[in-house]
């Protein structure tokens, strides 16, 4: 078994019914690991899990809304119960709201930092409980380059990255002696349904390739790797750290 194989793994991976989240899952579970797909759409996530049976691997469908009081118990609650075990969560779950400073209201600011930052940390609490206990556990953490760097896609989305990405370090600091490493991801653009509208404007699309190294939009495969690499033994002593995944456009001075 290689160092990168998640044979024997269970996994919850959050916001998998489409986008990001879906590629993460069928990801995850190509190396190995047994799935519970988390969204609030049930058509989705049975395809998603069609998808990941068809190419011979283990998926459980989990429908709820991750904002929900008591909804991160709940998840892991029924993830045990349906894989047996847990050793990675993948808080994908994510939204945004596009809008300047002067016009975010309270309400779109609370949405954001809901699914975003709160239901991340309450499910990250629920299965940390399980992981300590067992001394092992993956926690990876979909963050944004919006977290890292100031970007036009929003105050309250930026902020509530930046906040997944302290958190991190925080639940490293606190869980890593237990075994759980708990690291991040920051994605720049990618093309899912969060961010269609935006890429299917050229002039969009031209204006992220010219700060972007690479060259390139992201394709969602690009996270592929760096999850699975996170989530595995061979990120054993890794804890708190933030991989961009970004074609260099974090880096990009001038
Ligand atoms: N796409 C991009 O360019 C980038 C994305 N990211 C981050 O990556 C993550 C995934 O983004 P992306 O795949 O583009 O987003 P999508 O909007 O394409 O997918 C979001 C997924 O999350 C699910 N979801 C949304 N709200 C809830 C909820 N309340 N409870 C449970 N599930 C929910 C959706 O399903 P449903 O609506 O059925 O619940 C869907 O499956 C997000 O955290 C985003 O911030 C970061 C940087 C760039
Ligand atoms: C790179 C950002 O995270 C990207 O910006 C947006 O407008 C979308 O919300 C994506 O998350």
């Amino acid at each position: 078994m290689t160092r990168f194989d998640l044979t024997g793994k269970k996994a919850i991976i959050t916001g998998a019914g489409r986008g990001i989240g879906k590629a993460l899952a069928v990801g995850l579970a190509e190396a190995g690991a047994q799935v519970a797909v988390v969204s609030r759409t049930e058509s989705d996530l049975q395809e998603v899990v069609q998808a990941i049976e068809a190419n011979g691997g283990v998926a459980c469908p989990i429908a709820a809304d991750v904002t929900e009081a008591g909804a991160a118990e709940k998840v892991v609650a029924q993830a045990l119960d349906a894989l047996g075990g847990l050793h990675i969560l993948v808080n994908n779950a994510g939204m945004n709201i596009r809008k300047k400073a002067h016009e975010v209201s309270e309400a779109e600011w609370d949405r954001i930092m809901d699914l975003n930052l709160k239901a991340a940390f309450f499910l990250s609490q629920a299965a940390a409980r399980t992981m300590c206990e067992q001394r092992y556990g993956r926690i990876v953490n979909i963050a944004s380059v919006a977290g890292l760097v100031a970007l036009r896609t929003g105050v309250a989305y930026g902020a509530s990255k930046a906040g997944v990405i302290q958190m991190t370090r925080v639940l490293a600091l606190e869980w890593s002696k237990f075994g759980v490493n708990v690291n991040a991801i920051a994605p720049w653009y990618f093309r899912t349904p969060l961010t269609e509208a935006l890429l299917n404007d050229e002039a969009f699309v031209q204006e992220v390739l010219q700060r972007t190294p690479s060259g390139r939009i992201g394709d969602v495969e690009d996270l592929v790797g760096p999850t699975i690499f996170l989530s595995s033994d061979a990120a054993a002593y890794i804890s708190g750290q933030t991989i961009a995944v970004d074609g260099g456009m974090s880096v990009y001075g001038f």
